[in-house]
């Protein structure tokens, strides 16, 4: 990473499917430490932009920056080992356990002969402990429920350990217990000098979580900044198209439908 460069960085960025254009041109930055949401209605462009933001599409124009950098810069595996992406889906096509598929986490950081060690094990079974699945290790992936599953994608990303963390709908299939425990997990990584971006439905969640917010309306319209400056209640009614107001609750903002 270049020295005092932002983990990432979205330059004159506009996004485009087809003929479409999803969001005219913004910048933002994210610096270590930071927690990024991705806030806006069905198929404004969220998961888009995500991608986008991981390196696994084009911009529509601009450029996205990682530490400092275009991904056309980096080797595939010096930035498999820097940023880590949790799908919106987990396609699970044949058996194998839940560590072997927490340990596919660590393959970019696999030795020259491509086998997992007992310090990837010792990594993938702390990941698994730190969603609460320590006692499936042994299970198979296909009997899982979906908020478990959910839980053990989050392992193997947390197993890869990238310094930047990009999450399409992290908190899907969870309960609410465990919509909170995760979200602080992630939080507390970017307390603790990670990155994050991640993609969120629910505005109260992004409220609580977030530093910065970039909200897609749906029409091509962007705002991106500070938490605070994005979230306003106008905003967020017109972008998703339903009246919302904004409370403070026990030094919490929330956002209530009318
Ligand atoms: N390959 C494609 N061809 C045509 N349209 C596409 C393609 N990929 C995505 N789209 C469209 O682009 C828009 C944005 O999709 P995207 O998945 O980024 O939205 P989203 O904000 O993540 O939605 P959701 O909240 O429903 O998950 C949608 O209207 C989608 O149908």
């Amino acid at each position: 990473m270049t020295p005092a460069a932002p983990m990432l960085e979205a330059d004159r960025l506009a996004l485009r499917v087809g003929s479409r254009w999803l969001c005219c041109e913004f910048s933002q930055q994210l610096v270590a430490g930071q927690c990024l949401v991705l806030l806006g209605p069905n198929g404004a462009g969220k998961t888009t932009l995500l991608h986008t933001l991981a390196g696994l599409r084009e911009p529509g124009a601009g450029r996205v920056l990682l530490g400092g950098r275009p991904y056309a810069g980096w080797r595939a595996l010096d930035a498999a080992r820097f940023r880590g992406v949790l799908a919106q889906q987990q396609p699970d096509h044949f058996s194998s356990t839940v560590l072997e598929t927490v340990l596919v986490g660590r393959h970019p950081h696999l030795g020259r002969w491509g086998w997992e060690g007992p310090e990837d094990e010792r990594v993938a079974r702390e990941a698994l402990d730190s969603v609460g699945l320590a006692e499936l290790a042994g299970r198979d992936i296909l009997t899982l429920s979906g908020g478990e599953r959910q839980r053990v994608a989050v392992a193997a990303l947390l197993a890869q350990a990238p310094q930047l963390l990009l999450l399409d709908e992290p908190t899907n299939h969870l309960d609410l217990h465990y919509q909170i425990a995760v979200l602080d997990l992630i939080r507390g990584l970017a307390d603790r000098g990670r990155g994050v971006v991640m993609v969120l439905h629910d505005i109260n969640l992004a409220a609580r979580y977030a530093d910065q917010v970039i909200l897609l309306d749906g029409h091509g319209g962007v705002c991106a900044g500070a938490r605070d400056e994005v979230l306003q209640a106008g905003l967020l009614s017109r972008a998703f198209g339903h009246p919302l107001r904004r409370y403070e609750l026990d030094g919490r903002t929330t956002f209530l439908p009318d």
